[in-house]
């Protein structure tokens, strides 16, 4: 299986427990790998032939804005579900982090792997 990967894509969430988290949004550190093959793209240079990774960071940024969630873990289930079914991703690998939300640490967050890994 190939990989197509998104690194370090930072957006605004509205995502958290507490009371101060859902009355604004926070940002937010994604890394995504996308397991398909890429074989068909390699052959005709084609974009069609392929996963475009900025439809998918054009989808991420649109379903965040639109959508509120408690976890981390909900997200990263939300988003991989969403490049397994939407997408046709047939393995990922969801890695969500937030910094600074707890004194002394730098990052918290998940990482999630979903589907078959061929
Ligand atoms: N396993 C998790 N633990 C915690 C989460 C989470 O999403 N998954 N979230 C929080 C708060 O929202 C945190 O971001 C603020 O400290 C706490 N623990």
């Amino acid at each position: 299986m190939d990989i197509i990967f998104i690194e370090e894509l930072r957006l605004a969430a509205h995502i958290g427990i507490y009371p101060r988290e859902k009355a604004m949004a926070q940002t937010i550190e994604l890394s995504l790998q996308i397991g398909v093959s890429t074989a068909s793209a390699g052959a005709s240079d084609d974009i069609g032939d392929t996963i475009d990774y900025a439809t998918v960071v054009a989808r991420l940024r649109q379903e965040l804005a639109e959508r509120r969630f408690n976890l981390l873990e909900k997200l990263a289930e939300y988003i991989a579900t969403l490049l397994l079914e939407d997408f046709g991703a047939g393995w990922v690998r969801v890695a969500i982090a937030k910094q600074g939300v707890i004194r002394g640490v730098r990052r918290v967050g998940v990482v999630i792997e979903r589907g078959a890994r061929v």
